[in-house]
C-alpha cells in the first residue's frame, strides 16, 4: 500500500493506547492460570486477537466482558489449558510476539500444534526454537519458510541457552513456561541480551499473577520449577512505543498532549522522552501527563538496542531536526513485521552490517525526494485513540 502524508500541523489531546506487550502478556498469563481473570483498558488490535484466539485452541476462554465508548476492553480469561482435540492449530496472523510467546505453550498442552502465519511472519526467524527443538528432543516439521510449523514433545526442566540477538520474544515466551516446570531451569543468553526491557516488561506480568524468576546475571535467569499463576485483575498501561508518534508530531508541528501513561514503566520506549530532550525538543509534564511543544530540535547520535520500535518515528524526528540523526544498533529491526531499515530514507547506509558489525542509519535533514513523502510504509501510521486534535495527519 502507497500512503501519501500532506504535511500539515496536529495539535490536541491524544489517549494513548494501551501497551500491546503488556496485552499479549497479561492473555497469556491469564491462560496459565486455573482461574478467572479480568484485564481492563485493553485497546485491540489485529496482534491481540490472534493471541486470544490461539489461546482459545489451547482450551483458555478469552472473552470480551464490556467494551467502553472510546473502545477500550475489559477482558475476562478463564483459564486452563484443557484443548480437547487430539491436534491444534495455532493462527498466528502477522504477530511475531503471539508465534513466539505461544510455541512453549503450546507444547505444555502435550497435543501436535502446528502454527501458521500471514505475509512476513512465514519469514521472520524461530531459529534460535529450532535448535532449541533439537537440544531437547522436541519432535518439529516445517518446509523452507519459517511457518507452518507443527510441533509436538514436552520440555524439561533445565538449561536452556539461547541466542539473545535475534529477538527477546524467545526469551519472554520460555520466562512464562519454564516456572510451571517440575524441577529449576536457568535460561541464559548466548549473545548480549538485545530488546531486555521487553524481557523485563515480562517478569512484571509474571510477578502479577505471582511467580518469580531471579536475574542471576546480565543474560541469565534462574527459574524456580513447581510455580503456579495466580488470577488477576488489573488496568493495562499507556504504549510509550504509539505515544511516541504523537510526541514527534508535537514537537515538530503543534502542541499534543498525551495522556494515560504510567510514569513508572518498564517500558523501554519511554527512552523516547530522554532522546527528544537529548535534540533539543521540549516535553512538559504534568503529573503522568506529557506535552510535547513544538521545537527546534538537532540531530544526536541515538542508540536503539533496547528499544528497536522507535526508529520509525526517530527517522522522521531526524528528518525534520537541524543536522545528521545517527540511529544505532539497528539491525534487528530489519526482522519485524516489514524490513524498517529498508521502509526508511537512508536505509542504504544500513545494509553494510552483515558481518556482525553494529547497524547505523544516518539521516540528512532533508530527505532526497525533498517536498514528497520520503517513507514508504506498508500499513497506515497507529492513529488510535485520537481525540480533539484540530488536524489529522
Ligand atoms: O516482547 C515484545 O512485546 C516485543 C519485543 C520487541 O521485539 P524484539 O525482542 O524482537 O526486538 C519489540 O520490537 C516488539 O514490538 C514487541
Ligand atoms: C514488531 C512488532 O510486533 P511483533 O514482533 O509482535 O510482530 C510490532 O508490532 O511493531
Amino acid at each position: 500500500m502507497n500512503l501519501v502524508l500532506t504535511p500539515n500541523k496536529l495539535n490536541g489531546t491524544v489517549v494513548v493506547p494501551s501497551s500491546k506487550s503488556a496485552g499479549h502478556r497479561a492473555l497469556i498469563c491469564a491462560a496459565l492460570t486455573d482461574g478467572k481473570s479480568i484485564i481492563r483498558n485493553m485497546t485491540p488490535s489485529r496482534d491481540l486477537e490472534a493471541t486470544a484466539s490461539v489461546l482459545r485452541e489451547f482450551g483458555a476462554a478469552v472473552n470480551i466482558l464490556e467494551t467502553s465508548s472510546d473502545g477500550r476492553l475489559a477482558v475476562a480469561v478463564a483459564g486452563g489449558l484443557n484443548a480437547s482435540k487430539d491436534t491444534l492449530r495455532a493462527d498466528c496472523g502477522e504477530s511475531g510476539s503471539t508465534v513466539r510467546f505461544l510455541i512453549p505453550v503450546g507444547l505444555l498442552t502435550g497435543k501436535e500444534v502446528t502454527f501458521t502465519g500471514r505475509g512476513r511472519l512465514k519469514e521472520r526467524p524461530l531459529e534460535p526454537f529450532l535448535r532449541m527443538f533439537e537440544q531437547k528432543g522436541i519432535f518439529y516439521k516445517k518446509g523452507k519458510d519459517s511457518l507452518p510449523l507443527t510441533v509436538q514433545g514436552l520440555l524439561k526442566a533445565g538449561i536452556y541457552e539461547l541466542a539473545g540477538n535475534v529477538s527477546s520474544q524467545f526469551f519472554t515466551g520460555l520466562l512464562m513456561i519454564l516456572p510451571l516446570l517440575s524441577g529449576d531451569s536457568v535460561l541464559r543468553s548466548t549473545t548480549a541480551v538485545e530488546s531486555e526491557s521487553y524481557i523485563n516488561i515480562t517478569l512484571e506480568c509474571l510477578r502479577r499473577h505471582g511467580v518469580y524468576v531471579e536475574k542471576e546475571r546480565e543474560g541469565q535467569w534462574l527459574i524456580r520449577g513447581n510455580q503456579r499463576y495466580r488470577p488477576g485483575e488489573y488496568t493495562l498501561e499507556g504504549d510509550y512505543s504509539q505515544a511516541a508518534f504523537w510526541l514527534a508530531a508535537g514537537i515538530i508541528g503543534a502542541p499534543v498532549t498525551l495522556k494515560g501513561l504510567g510514569s513508572h514503566t518498564l517500558q523501554g520506549d519511554r527512552a523516547i522522552i530522554s532522546f527528544i530532550e537529548s535534540m533539543r525538543g521540549r516535553i512538559e509534564r504534568d503529573g503522568s501527563d506529557l506535552r510535547a511543544v513544538p521545537s527546534r530540535t538537532e540531530g544526536r547520535t541515538v542508540d536503539v538496542e533496547d528499544c528497536p520500535d522507535l526508529v520509525p518515528v526517530l527517522a522522521v524526528l531526524g528528518a525534520f531536526s537541524r543536522g545528521i540523526t545517527r540511529i544505532v544498533n539497528a539491525k534487528r529491526v530489519r526482522l519485524k513485521e516489514c524490513d524498517r531499515l529498508h521502509a526508511q530514507d537512508g536505509a542504504d547506509q544500513a545494509g553494510r552490517n552483515d558481518k556482525g558489525k553494529r547497524g547505523r542509519v544516518g539521516h540528512r535533514r532533508r530527505c532526497p525526494s525533498y517536498g514528497r513523502p520520503c517513507f514508504r510504509l506498508e500499513r497506515p501510521p497507529y492513529c488510535h485513540g485520537l481525540s480533539n486534535c484540530g488536524t489529522a495527519v
